[in-house]
């Protein structure tokens, strides 16, 4: 007898994965992967016909549990800007999450009505990574592409609607898009009237245990299995992990991000903790930078070392903005080398890179953990994410935080939380039950080592010293 499988996706910023999940056990029975392309130079941008043509790889490398499946769900990058035409044809590449291009547009959005008011109606403070600064700027520079739009979609969106013809999207994903009022659960028709988009183009919003619809005829899957309506991959992870509140994650990826979730609605005035909703209800508050494992293995480049070959010790700062920078936020930053003295080694540099990497990331942790009101959990911090793997990412986080960490066995967190969200359409559990039965958190605890006070002394000073941010 053939076993009971799902598959979830990951269509994240550099790949899309895909896991065959037993429904039963939680062992991830076959996985495929498939790389994007993402643009260089000033945009950060990537064709979504590019996300399709590496779900197809990805799905051909599962083999026959791809036509077996009884259920699918697609976790996608965060925040990125998918414009299609009448057919469904994407109307120019997708403008990133990463792509701060939008920095001006998103100044002046904040400006017109004040940090306050975004944050108690939207949960969010919206910086150049959200749509909605994405739209405005589309709409400025390039708008013949804003009026040859017909639908105006997120990454995961644009996927699901490939899979089942259905133009929906979730509440997860949506609330970062900044036209979703996360106090009343709509989208803003007054906002997105400012801003010149019709609501019309936009999907809809399906609620918690929702499905998305089933498979069309003619895709490499099982006719007719069900497609949950996926989420943005933070929340997908979050899926994955199972997590309550006062349990955090920190992903170790393209981005960096730390998240838990809340009962409470975030609406944090100074921007540094995004309010987004839940993938299956509550909230997610969560803080995101723009430089994490490409910054860091970037700078191990160009100083020609492996990424494990650091040095402890010493004095250099490295405030790694290669992108700019999201949190804090400065969009115009580029990186910084300081500190530097005769006896500083590279292993010494590398070390620094990591360290400004994860340095505003367990900063924000305290803030996303403050949501609820309560004090900072003694749980251990799950660490998630590619970066996760690497000796030098954990001990990093182990050094700056003072904190046990949990490095979980299961990879891919992401789509394994997509997976999970399939498997509760057909068994009527929630995502995080059927993320606990599969155990998705073992893995082993690192002790806390004692706080490496001096160096996060030595970031926050240069931060402060030379951005005037903390
Ligand atoms: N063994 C490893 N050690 C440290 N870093 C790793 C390892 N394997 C992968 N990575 C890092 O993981 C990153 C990709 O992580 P991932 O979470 O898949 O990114 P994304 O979801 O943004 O596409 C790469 O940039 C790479 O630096
Ligand atoms: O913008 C955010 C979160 O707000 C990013 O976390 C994106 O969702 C991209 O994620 P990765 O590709 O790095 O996983």
């Amino acid at each position: 007898m053939g076993r009971n499988v799902v598959l979830g996706v990951d269509s994240s910023t550099q790949s899309t994965k895909v896991l065959a999940v037993d429904t039963d056990t939680g062992e991830v029975v076959a996985r495929g992967q498939a790389p994007h392309v993402v643009s260089t130079g000033a945009a950060r941008e990537t064709d979504p016909e590019v996300w399709w043509r590496a779900l197809g790889e990805a799905l051909a490398q599962v083999g026959p549990y791809a036509a077996q499946a009884a259920a699918i769900s697609v976790g996608g990058q965060q925040h990125g800007l998918v414009v299609l035409d009448r057919e469904g044809r994407p109307v120019r590449p997708a403008l990133l999450w990463n792509d701060v291009q939008s920095a001006p547009q998103a100044a002046a959005l904040v400006a017109a009505h004040g940090a306050q008011w975004w944050a108690k109606r939207f949960g969010s403070v919206p910086g150049a990574s959200f749509t909605v600064t994405k739209w405005a700027w589309l709409a400025e520079h390039e708008p013949e592409a804003a009026k040859a739009a017909a639908a105006v979609r997120l990454p995961h969106d644009f996927l699901t609607e490939r899979l089942t013809g259905a133009a929906v999207t979730d509440r997860g994903d949506v609330s970062g898009t900044g036209w979703w009022a996360t106090d009343t659960e709509t989208y803003d028709s007054g906002l997105l009237d400012t801003i010149g988009l019709d609501p019309a183009l936009l999907p809809r919003v399906l609620g918690p245990g929702d499905a998305a619809g089933t498979t069309l005829p003619g895709l490499p899957l099982r006719a007719g299995a069900l497609v949950a309506s996926g989420t943005g991959d933070n929340a997908a992870a979050a899926l994955g992990l199972g997590l309550a509140p006062g349990q955090a994650a920190l992903s170790l990826g393209t981005s960096g991000t730390v998240f838990t979730p809340s009962v409470a609605r975030p609406a944090d005035p100074s921007g540094v903790v995004a309010g987004f909703a839940g993938a299956h209800g509550g909230w997610l508050p969560l803080a995101c930078t723009l430089n994490c494992t490409l910054a860091v293995d970037k700078i191990a480049a160009l100083l020609g070392r492996d990424r494990e070959a650091v040095e402890g010790g010493g004095s250099a700062v490295v405030l790694p903005f290669l992108d700019g920078e999201r949190t804090p936020n400065l969009p115009y930053a580029s990186g910084l080398l300081t500190g530097l003295r005769h006896d500083t080694t590279p292993g010494q540099i590398l070390q620094a890179a990591y360290d400004g990497a994860v340095y505003t990331l367990l900063g924000a942790l305290d803030e996303v953990l403050a949501v609820d009101g309560g004090a900072p959990s003694d749980e251990p911090l799950l660490l998630i994410g590619g970066g996760a793997r690497g000796t030098a990412w954990r001990e990093t986080v182990r050094r700056l935080s003072g904190r046990a960490v949990r490095i979980p066995v299961a990879e891919e967190l992401v789509a394994l939380g997509a997976a999970a969200q399939a498997a509760a359409l057909l068994t009527g559990e929630t995502p995080a039950a059927v993320a606990r039965r599969w155990n998705t958190t073992a893995g082993p605890v690192h002790d806390p080592v004692e706080r490496d006070d001096a160096a996060l002394d030595r970031l926050g000073t240069e931060l402060a010293r030379t951005f005037g941010a903390g």
